[in-house]
């Protein structure tokens, strides 16, 4: 019944982009109109597209060729929140509630449904869009895998088999200098990416957000390790880690972003203190936006795959205000309003994971 008042729906990604948003457009536009016979609509460049209007017709052969590219074909960004948008009147610059605009525009281009793709930002505006009587349907997508509610992102299998190459490679030029490599990897205030990148690529200590450390720790690690002859070490740093007692290290303000720090620099200030502490050579890299770029793993094409057709199926059968999940190997759903409510997924420090890492000897810095 639902099915049948639904014409045309449209598409927006949102926030950092990450490998699997392309995927998750043609699933959604596929099993739009071969399923269901709709029309798709693409939105240009996040909330800002919705604004300006900048929208664009996609079909089967628009989307066609894009499962295996990273990015996003539609454009995103992680600033035009039109809850508090910059617009400039008399002259001034000021901050409005322009979303009336936004929800006039796709009135305008019949669209009944808006599928709505991002993380915990690019979500927080599509339950305020829903609480406006928007029929929204969301995916959550993040390299950080922070998102409550679903267990894995699309997105994050990838970032970690970047990092996971990256642990590889240091591996050989750590082992044939005797230095100490450190990588710092993305993942905000969660330390996902860490841990697992970590334990796939055989790291000697993992810094993580969720459990402070003391540089003397990691150091004594490193040193046990030369006891028994192995005279380099690897380390890998979540962004977002901290030393017992310290604070997150910020690279920089984006003032004009709604969540506006930048994290970055520990895995420099970590090399630097296990120098001295050590004696060893160390060298810092910062693996950064390559964990975002390129094409999604197989895995994140299939995942993202799910996502999109699970999305299509709910708005058919009139679920609106949801967002669609991952729970063990089930596609289900929950509220918007539940999602946004709940704080944000992190590692447990005393985890099966974790406590698996420390039996293998990897070091975390707290002991
Ligand atoms: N508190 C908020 N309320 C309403 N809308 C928001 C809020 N925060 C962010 N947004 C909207 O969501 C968009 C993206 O936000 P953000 O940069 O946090 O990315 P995200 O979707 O959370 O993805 P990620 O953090 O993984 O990059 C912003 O451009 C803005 O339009
Ligand atoms: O794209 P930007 O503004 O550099 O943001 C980088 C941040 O976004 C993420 O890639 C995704 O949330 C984080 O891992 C990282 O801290
Ligand atoms: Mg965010």
């Amino acid at each position: 019944m639902v099915v049948n008042k639904i014409k045309r729906i449209g598409i927006l990604t949102g926030g950092g982009d990450c490998p699997g948003l392309n995927p998750v457009i043609r699933a959604v536009t596929r099993t739009a109109i071969l399923e269901y016979g709709w029309e798709v609509v693409g939105i240009r460049n996040g909330y800002k597209g919705m604004y300006n209007g900048d929208f664009v017709e996609l079909t089967l052969d628009s989307i066609s060729g894009i499962l295996h590219e990273g990015g996003t074909i539609l454009y995103s960004s992680n600033k035009d929140n039109l809850f508090d948008y910059q617009v400039e009147e008399d002259g001034k610059l000021v901050n409005k509630d322009v979303s009336d605009v936004g929800v006039e525009n796709i009135r305008k281009m019949g669209i009944d449904v808006m599928f709505i793709v991002g993380g915990d930002g690019t979500l927080t505006s599509a339950r305020d869009f829903a609480r406006k009587g928007v029929k929204v349907v969301a995916i959550p997508k993040t390299i950080d895998n922070d998102l409550a509610s679903t267990d894995t992102t699309f997105g994050f299998s990838t970032a970690v088999d970047v990092a996971t190459e990256a642990l590889d490679r240091l591996h050989t030029t750590a082992s044939s200098h005797h230095r100490i490599m450190v990588l710092e990897v993305m993942g905000r205030y969660a330390g996902w990416i860490a841990l697992h990148s970590g334990i796939a690529g055989g790291a000697d200590v993992i810094l993580l957000p969720e459990i402070p450390y003391d540089i003397r720790n990691v150091a004594r690690t490193i040193e046990e390790r030369k006891a028994r002859g192995k005279n380099f070490s690897i380390v890998v740093v979540g962004e977002g880690a901290k030393e017992i007692g310290g604070d997150i290290t910020v690279r920089e303000i984006i003032k004009d972003s709604p969540d506006p720090i930048r994290l970055g620099g520990i895995g420099i200030k970590v090399a630097s203190q296990l120098e001295k502490l050590c004696g060893n050579e160390t060298r810092a890299t910062i693996l950064g936006h390559l964990q975002r770029g390129g094409s999604p793993s197989s895995s994140d094409r299939i995942l993202s795959t799910r996502y999109g057709v699970e999305a299509v199926k709910l708005a058919a059968s009139g679920k609106f205000g949801n967002m669609v999940t991952l729970k063990g190997d089930h596609m289900s759903y929950d509220s918007l309003e539940n999602v946004i409510g709940r704080k944000s997924k992190l590692v447990n420090p005393n985890g099966e994971l974790v406590e698996a890492a420390k039996s293998m000897g990897i070091g975390f810095g707290d002991e």
